[in-house]
């Protein structure tokens, strides 16, 4: 696979396309043709030598109507001295949408085919400039969250995931070869030193399991949390939410019922990117604008990974705080106490919840307390991990565990003193599996399902 030289030259808009926003846009050709295109459509003031890696001033230009489209910097990348090992040329234009619209057109209809998504850097990956899961970190980065989940993508672009993974496999590779030359010539070779072999696959194995356990962690670092707040009316949910988005983003009156859709804020605690869900108050109502309101509660609740029920401390638990708590409390919960500030003595609630936060929204306190908590529910996966910066993902993961139940299988087959051909088919399938990750051994469909989550343009 690796050895198809791709025939077409793509083109994509390769920076943000939003109106209004970033100063400069980037047109991105990549492919044999691409010198060859930019050379019609771009005039260049003066007469430079158009040689790579050399920035060249000039305008964007329609060659048949004459048409100025864009004054623009171009840069010429000559393979393989580019992202995609190919003729790499970058127009960059002015920002907006309208001006790297109009270069790129003018590139497709100069020959160039509009990139699908992700066919950037499956051409850096075909041509070898790149392992999966370096595209994947590529993904990633562009996805990332928080600072945290970049920092973690960029440790995976500088191959820190796929190096110990290709060091395993060839280990492997090894230990199969020596392997199978005791099968075709047992007589003229020395023992097998299956001493060497099982202390090579326990430590593989370590190894293993050692990136596995950050799959947790890169579950939170990639998607985060869902956190809903709810509770009966005017408990202060949505001063909560403000409190602690430090905005003032959800409405806050003295009347129940003020809430009536869900509001939304997006925060980063300890590096987790965490969308926080404000709700309408539950409660029975005749009015039909809060009863649609109270049903995409509920609704949010059920999808939520973690609820913050919320109640007040001045009124304490409440029959209605008992209803709503009936209905969630399968949930992975915990209570808020806000009004801390006006709270009456002796609060109570069910004993059986454990995470408690008391909370004043309007003046701001409690929030460390309440990120704490949260950051407590999700710890158990992270803390193992933390000596790693990688953090592998659902592919990677599925993968790293058959190579660990083939290198199980392998122990078992040396435990019980099995043929070599019996030790031969474990350790190929630990090295295929190994192979999948780094995209050594991979298939065209595999590359097709990773490739086509990206961005086009990337
Ligand atoms: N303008 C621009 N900025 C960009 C990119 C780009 O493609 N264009 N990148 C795109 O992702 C990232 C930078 N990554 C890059 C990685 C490798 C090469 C590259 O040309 N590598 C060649 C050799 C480079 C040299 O010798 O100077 C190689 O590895 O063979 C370019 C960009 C982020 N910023
Ligand atoms: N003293 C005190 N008052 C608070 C606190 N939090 C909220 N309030 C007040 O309680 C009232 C209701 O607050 P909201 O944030 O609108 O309550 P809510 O739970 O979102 O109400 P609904 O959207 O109607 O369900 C407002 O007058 C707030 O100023 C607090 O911690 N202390
Ligand atoms: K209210
Ligand atoms: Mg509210």
């Amino acid at each position: 696979m690796k050895d198809i030289i791709q025939q077409d030259t793509i083109v994509a808009i390769a920076s943000a396309v939003v109106p209004n926003q970033g100063s400069i846009g980037i047109v991105r050709l990549s492919g044999v043709n691409a010198l060859e295109i930019a050379q019609k459509i771009f005039k260049p003031q003066g007469k430079p030598k158009w040689q790579s890696h050399q920035v060249i001033y000039g305008y964007v230009k329609n060659p048949i109507t004459e048409k100025v489209v864009d004054e623009a910097l171009l840069i010429y990348m000559q393979s393989p001295r580019s992202f995609t090992r190919e003729d790499v040329i970058e127009f960059h234009c002015h920002g907006g949408i309208i001006p790297v619209q109009q270069v790129l057109e003018l590139c497709l209809e100069y020959g160039a085919r509009l990139a699908n998504g992700g066919e950037f850097s499956l051409r850096a990956f075909l041509n070898g400039r790149i392992d999966l899961t370096q595209a994947e970190s590529i993904a990633e980065m562009v996805g990332a969250k928080s600072a945290y989940a970049s920092q973690v993508a960029l440790a995976g672009l500088q191959g820190k995931l796929a190096q110990p993974i290709r060091d395993m496999r060839h280990n492997l590779l090894d230990i199969l070869a020596e392997v199978e030359a005791r099968i075709d010539f047992e007589d003229d070779l020395p023992p097998l030193d299956e001493e060497q072999i099982i202390q090579d696959v326990e430590e593989n194995l370590i190894k293993i399991k050692h990136i596995l356990a950050t799959k947790e962690q890169g579950e939170l670092l990639r998607s985060g949390l869902k956190v809903a707040i709810v509770g009966r009316p005017n408990v202060g949910k949505s001063s909560l939410l403000n409190a602690w988005s430090k905005s003032d983003r959800a409405i806050v009156t003295d009347l129940p019922g003020t809430t009536r859709d869900v509001v939304e804020s997006q925060l980063v605690v300890n590096g987790i990117p965490i969308q926080v869900l404000d709700t309408a108050g539950i409660r029975e109502t005749e009015d039909t604008v809060e009863k649609i309101g109270v049903m995409r509660s509920l609704k949010a609740v059920n999808q939520a990974d973690l609820v913050l029920f919320t109640i007040s401390g001045e009124t304490g638990w409440m029959s209605e705080d008992e209803e709503i708590y009936q209905q969630i409390k399968h949930l992975n919960i915990i209570l808020i106490i806000n009004k801390i500030d006006i709270a009456k003595e002796n609060l109570t609630y069910p004993p059986e919840i454990k995470q408690i936060v008391k909370t004043a929204a309007t003046i701001q306190q409690g929030i460390t307390d309440l990120e704490n908590a949260i950051i407590n529910t999700v710890e158990t996966g992270i803390t193992q991990a933390q000596d790693l910066d990688i953090a592998i993902n659902q592919r990677q993961a599925a993968a790293l565990t058959r190579a660990k139940v083939a290198l199980n299988q392998v122990q078992e087959t040396i435990d019980n003193q099995l043929p070599l051909d019996f030790w031969t088919i474990d350790l190929r399938s630990a090295i295929q599996a190994l192979g999948e990750i780094t995209g050594e051994e991979v298939t065209e469909s595999v590359l097709d399902r990773i490739f086509s989550r990206f961005c086009i343009g990337k």
